[in-house]
């Protein structure tokens, strides 16, 4: 089970809602990942217009819980806005602080990322910051109370996978809290080394939303978590310098 503050998952997939063109394939593809979180940039909602149409319409959101991020945001100020604004909505009491400090490679603004924490924390959201793979703020992050760490595999739609994985390996290792990998996944050997790195779960979008059938990309991504984390629990053969023979000579007939 995956738990996150108060919420408690079966499925190991978060899934992003932000680039289907297609609002039925959006909702084939959310089912087939089998995901329990949905994740959506607040401002993509028209809070204050209630009788337009959204995006998040056509799902049945009894079966999904929601997980809105800041995306958008360039400050502290801005993400806790967006943050609050979330939680007025009723939308859940989880916020994903993603503060994006460039436009190029939309790398998260880790000065900006800590404070907007360190006032979400105190006012009681459920806090999961969306973080370069840096140990030191992994680490900084948790003793502030996070209740989940999000690096980022590579940058947000690069879809150049796990660009550092020993970078992940460190915040996996030394994390307390359950670590999700965010951004820049693009295939299902992705998704598994990540599981198999250790992390408790991984968060996409593009590689789903972008592929020419993103409903079998789902399922692929689903499988691919699972893969990854049922390998990682089987407990892997060390990795060795030189060859191992696979029979073992011991007993043999030598003539
Ligand atoms: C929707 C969302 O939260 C994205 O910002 C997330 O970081 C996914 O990144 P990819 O689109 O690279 O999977």
């Amino acid at each position: 089970m995956l738990t996150i503050g108060t919420h408690t998952f079966t499925s190991r997939l978060l899934l992003g809602t932000g680039k289907f063109t297609d609002l039925q394939i959006q909702n084939q593809a959310v089912e087939a990942s089998g995901t329990e979180v949905l994740t959506f940039a607040v401002r993509r909602l028209n809070l204050d217009q209630v009788n337009e149409p959204n995006f998040l319409e056509m799902l049945d959101l009894k079966k999904y819980k929601l997980l809105p991020n800041t995306a958008g945001a360039k400050t502290a100020e801005e993400a806790i806005r967006i943050a609050r604004l979330a939680k007025a909505s009723g939308l859940c009491d989880m916020i994903k602080v993603e503060v994006i400090g460039d436009d190029t490679l939309l790398l998260p603004d880790p000065l900006e990322t800590v404070k907007a924490c360190e006032v979400l924390l105190a006012e009681g959201f459920i806090v999961l910051p969306y973080i370069s793979d840096d140990y030191m703020l992994a680490k900084r992050l948790q003793q502030l109370g996070v209740h989940a760490i999000m690096p980022g595999a590579s940058p947000i739609g690069s879809g150049k996978g796990i660009l550092n994985p020993s970078a992940l390996q460190w915040i996996i290792d030394q994390a307390t809290v359950p670590v999700i990998v965010d951004a820049g996944i693009r295939s299902p050997k992705d998704a598994a080394y990540a599981m198999e790195l250790g992390a408790d779960a991984v968060l996409l979008n593009s590689a789903v939303s972008g592929a020419t059938n993103p409903v079998q990309m789902a399922t692929a991504m689903k499988l691919g978590v699972e893969a990854g984390r049922l390998g990682r629990e089987a407990g892997m053969i060390p990795v060795r310098e030189y060859a191992v023979a696979s029979s073992p000579a011991e007993g043999m007939i030598t003539t």
